[in-house]
């Protein structure tokens, strides 16, 4: 504790400038709280610039940036700048384990993320699209079969969560969670992660104290939920590598083909067998074990389910809020309606959609699942480069609080940094004025824009993290699976179900880990979106068409 206060004592964060202290003991914290809901790190960002120091526990100074040159650096070198151990283990404590990609750091992150890397290629991930395309209309159906003639509420969010856990189940480690089937979450371990990410966050004390006494950790909420699911993750986890390891052995002795391209079954094909074979291929030394490969069953249910799906449901609330944007979609999307006895051709030509591809980034860009991640020097001391380009009403660089403009960050090991992920993809600075606006179409000019510059690894944004890694590799491994999952997902619901949502429902976003849908006037009923729909004929879509 005395280290602590030493170490924040001494930090050269102090320099930089930013909001003043709200309390002695939480800082800026409680005023962060509810920040996707009110424009708090824009108006901080505005006054501050784009490297600004906020307070944390007992006033510690801890840096926020979303100078695109401080960022390359800082998650360029990811290895010198982990997360810190707070955040490892409450990802730990959420399902992802303290043995799984997500969590692991340094060389052992390094030998799992390459083990991994070839389980996420895009030919793989291709040859997953059955899948997509079976959960996506299985997901369909049931919602056409409710429309009938009227016009039903839904609940999009509970669904979309249960089709893409299905999806991760299946595509991830060839398992039937089947919770799009069976609505009363009957599948123990569809419950045992239903309940770890359904409660909203509020502010507590307690949080803030966990985060510097490991100990009171052990007073989680849900710390009894959790424990229940990993015993059950590992029963099932171990079962389902044990069949993986006998399928994999039968393929060597038998020799044949590892890639199972041209072959349509799904057997074999799942994330969690090419990851086996590719462990197996492994020299001894960098071959995953087996409490690691258990870890890695539950890091892509914890990381690729409630992410996908929400991405998915601010996709449709974008559409429902933007109904001309929904239209033209519709429309771009039945034009690729002549292929459909072509599966694989049809998949291409989806993925190869400019306006769908618009929609889909600029969803990403405003409704970031994930909003903010940490990150801890680690580092004796460091100088972070910031951009030094002068603006037409600044020069480059950053003055500090004693007036100097300085062109480096000093930081000193243990300073914590924050990334403000949805900060970053709708700054003012970088995005210009209409950076809160939902507009598919600035993607055609984006070349031109200032946000040209940030160092995301998709479309300039920092919804999957960052590309071109110098050190360490921390960027979304599932991101073109999850891309893959939503066009299809889309292109199938889109077609034949027309949205709305009631104009006079207020929509708030609630984060707990990832960011979902919360209807102001119904704060009982939890995270939700509801939505109204109707199916679709040809002449409903010329009719819209005319209209928008
Ligand atoms: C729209 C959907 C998704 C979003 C927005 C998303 C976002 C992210 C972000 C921001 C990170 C970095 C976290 C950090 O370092 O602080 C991350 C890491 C990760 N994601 Fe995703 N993700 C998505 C889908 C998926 C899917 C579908 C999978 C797996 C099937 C997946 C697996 C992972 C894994 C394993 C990591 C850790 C990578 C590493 O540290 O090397 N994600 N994701």
């Amino acid at each position: 504790f005395l280290r602590l206060l030493v170490r924040q004592w001494l930090s050269p964060l102090h320099r930089l400038p930013g909001p003043p202290s709200q309390s002695f003991f939480a800082g800026n914290l409680e005023q962060m709280h509810d920040m996707a809901n009110s424009d708090l790190l824009s108006q901080w960002e505005a006054q501050y610039g784009p490297n600004y120091t906020y307070r944390g526990f007992l006033n510690g100074s801890r840096l926020m940036t979303t100078d695109p040159v401080a960022l390359s650096h800082i998650l360029g070198h990811a290895y010198d700048y982990p997360k810190p151990d707070f955040v490892r283990d409450s990802l730990a404590a959420m399902g992802a384990g303290n043995e799984g990609l997500l969590t692991s750091e340094g060389d052992v992150h390094r030998r799992q993320r390459k083990i991994l890397s070839p389980a996420f290629s895009l030919s793989h991930i291709k040859s997953l699209t059955p899948i997509f395309w079976d959960k996506a209309e299985q997901l369909r159906d049931i919602w056409l079969q409710s429309s009938g003639d009227s016009v039903p509420r839904i609940d999009a969010l509970s669904y979309l969560a249960r089709a893409t856990l299905d999806t991760i189940g299946l595509a991830g480690f060839g398992y039937h969670f089947n919770s799009l089937s069976s609505c009363d979450n009957t599948n123990e371990l569809a419950h045992a992660f239903s309940v770890i990410f359904s409660t909203a966050r509020k502010f507590r004390l307690i949080t803030i104290l966990q985060v510097w006494f490991p100990i009171l950790r052990r007073f989680r909420r849900h710390n009894t939920t959790m424990s229940a699911a990993q015993a059950t993750m590992r029963r099932i986890g171990l079962a389902l590598i044990q069949e993986r390891r006998e399928t994999v052995s039968n393929e060597r002795r038998e020799k044949k083909t590892m890639l199972l391209d041209g072959d349509k079954t799904i057997l074999g094909r799942d994330i969690l067998s090419v990851l086996i074979r590719s462990n197996l291929s492994a020299s001894s030394s960098e071959q995953m074990s087996l409490s690691e490969i258990l870890c890695q069953i539950s890091t892509f249910i914890a990381a690729g389910h409630e992410t996908t799906s929400s991405a998915l449901t601010w996709c449709l609330y974008a559409l429902v809020t933007n109904p001309n944007v929904q239209t033209v979609l519709r429309e771009e999307l039945r034009k690729l309606e002549v292929l459909e006895d072509d599966r694989e051709r049809l998949t291409e030509e989806i993925m190869k959609c400019q306006y769908l591809d618009w929609v889909v980034r600029e969803t990403l860009r405003l409704h970031s699942p994930v909003t903010n991640t940490m990150r801890v020097c680690m580092r004796d001391e460091d100088e972070i480069p910031v951009d030094c380009s002068p603006t037409s009403t600044a020069p480059g660089g950053y003055v500090d609080k004693y007036g100097v403009r300085r062109y480096t960050i000093k930081v000193k090991k243990w300073d914590i940094i924050t990334i403000p992920i949805q900060a970053i993809n709708d700054s003012e600075r970088l995005w210009g004025e209409d950076s809160k606006d939902f507009k598919p179409e600035r993607w055609a000019a984006h070349s031109l824009s200032r946000a040209n510059s940030i160092p995301g690894l998709y479309s300039n944004i920092m919804t999957f993290l960052n590309g071109n890694p110098i050190d360490g590799n921390r960027s979304c491994i599932g991101y073109k699976f999850a891309l893959l999952e939503i066009k299809i997902f889309l292109y199938v619901l889109l077609r034949d179900l027309k949205f709305s949502i009631d104009p006079a429902m207020v929509i708030e976003k609630r984060v707990n880990v990832v960011t979902r849908p919360f209807v102001n006037s119904d704060p009982q009923l939890g995270n939700q979106l509801p939505l109204y729909m109707h199916r679709v004929c040809r002449d409903d879509v010329k009719k819209d068409v005319a209209v928008a």
